[in-house]
């Protein structure tokens, strides 16, 4: 059974859709995949297409409307309010909800996600906190016609009441414009200084989707061309050679030749070009793997790559994905790391806030508080600490964060540096937030 639409695998249709010979079954998640059959013998996947299969087996459902969509929003933000986490409720939503068309799913996605971005300002504009006032906030941002998203007809919510129409107002203290929580205002300031404002305003769209091309397999050209032929337009980003910002049919990137065949993977382009500063070498140890997105880059410059995480299960996909970048990393449990083993670069791309990426991430800026960034400073500090050990004696030492706040990034530095006489940093440099990539900052550090 499908763990998402629920139903039987391996359901035969007769649906009239093309190819005309379908049944689904599922991938390895349990979700569905449909299949296409072109000759008896001969039966392939032609694409994930996402529990939408209903609107194929069932081409009466009516399509849902926008209305419908931001009830299904309102809900969903009211979970979020409960203190569900986003991804929880978009899925508790999915599930329930079996007349939604991946269309559909994507679109309520997107309504929830900006919302997250423009918390404080939604509710401004909206006159209230809750998850119909933050809808109406958010179509009032968008300039959207209100009364034909809330009319009632076709599960759409139910039109404004009289206080409602006057309720709300247009954001004018800075928090309400920037969509920062209150206590880290001075510390962004301080950080950002003039950028404060576009940073905190750009933090509020939508992030840029940004390929790396696996330069061993292919090139940036070879790979544009393929990318066009199935629809998918791209363009050369500007801070690292390898990489390409999508410009169109996004959705259609990991069905694509070059996603399978391991010719790109997507990753920000600042995550790229801070890998790009790291100095040539040929042994490199990932000590902070997660998901294996530097690793992969690294590995891609022709350093042997060893990975180690604290969650070795944040590295479960790192096998898969090195094979199919056609690459070798060597995945190593936590602290199982021989102590003999030195390398020419140890990567501590540390858990950090995430503040140069919230615009992926938007929860992560309302659940951040003072003390949970003290705790993370100190995490900060011990890793950085225990990696060193496994430096060789003229390797760089290479600290990263996706943050943008001084406290995790220069001062730790400064940090490390009184504590370990005999260190210099040879590089500190930041990738501020803007329209090409995420903010990162990267420090490095030698012996001597
Ligand atoms: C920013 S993420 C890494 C992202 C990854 N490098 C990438 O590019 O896809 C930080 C990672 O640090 C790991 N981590 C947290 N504390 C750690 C520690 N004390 N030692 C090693 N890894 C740690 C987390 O489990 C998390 O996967």
């Amino acid at each position: 059974m499908c763990t998402m639409c629920r139903l039987p695998a391996k359901a035969r249709t007769t649906a009239s859709a093309k190819p005309s010979d379908m049944h689904r079954s599922e991938d390895n998640s349990g979700r569905c995949v449909l299949f296409a059959s072109y000759a008896p013998h001969l039966i392939y996947p032609i694409g994930y297409i996402y529990h939408d299969l209903d609107h194929l087996f069932s081409p009466a459902v009516p399509p849902v409307t926008p209305g419908a969509r931001v009830a299904a929003s309102i809900e969903i933000l009211d979970d979020i309010l409960a203190g569900q986490a986003a991804e929880q409720a978009l899925t508790r939503w999915a599930r329930n909800s079996r007349f939604a068309g991946s269309k559909d799913r994507a679109a309520v996605r997107d309504l929830v996600f900006a919302a997250l971005r423009t918390w404080r300002s939604d509710a401004v504009l909206g006159g209230g906190a809750d998850g119909r006032a933050r809808m109406i906030g958010r179509l009032r941002a968008e300039g959207a016609d209100i009364d034909a998203h809330f009319d009632s007809a076709g599960h759409a919510p139910a039109p404004l009441a009289e206080e409602e129409q006057q309720a709300g107002a247009v954001p004018t203290e800075t928090g309400d414009r920037w969509n920062l929580p209150e206590w880290l205002l001075p510390q962004w300031q301080a950080a950002l200084g003039d950028d404060a404002e576009a940073a905190a305003l750009l933090a509020q769209d939508r992030a840029p989707i940004t390929l790396r091309v696996n330069t061993r397999q292919c090139s940036v050209a070879d790979v544009q061309s393929a990318l066009e032929r199935e629809q998918v337009l791209t363009e050369p980003n500007a801070l690292s050679p390898t990489a390409l910002t999508v410009l169109s049919n996004p959705r259609r990137v990991r069905q694509s030749q070059a996603y399978t065949e391991g010719w790109i993977e997507m990753q920000d382009a600042a995550s790229q070009a801070v890998v790009d500063a790291i100095p040539d070498g040929v042994r490199a140890l990932d000590y902070c793997a997660g998901g294996g997105g530097k690793a992969l880059a690294l590995a891609a410059r022709g350093f042997t790559v060893w990975a180690h995480d604290i969650a070795p299960g944040r590295m479960a996909d790192i096998p898969d994905r090195a094979e199919r970048a056609a690459v070798q990393i060597r995945v190593v449990a936590p602290d199982q790391l021989p102590a003999k083993e030195k390398f020419d670069v140890v990567l501590c791309d540390a858990p950090c806030s995430g503040s140069g990426a919230w615009r992926r991430s938007p929860e992560g800026k309302w659940a951040l508080t003072q003390d949970r960034l003290d705790e993370l400073n100190s995490v900060q500090d011990e890793i950085l600490d225990t990696a060193m050990a496994h430096l060789s004696a003229n390797g760089t030492l290479v600290y990263v964060t996706c943050s943008v706040l001084t406290c995790e990034n220069e001062d730790r530095i400064a940090a490390f540096l009184s504590r370990h006489q005999g260190w210099s940093c040879i590089l500190e440099k930041r990738w501020p937030i803007s329209e090409a990539g995420d903010g990162f900052f990267t420090a490095h550090l030698t012996r001597g």
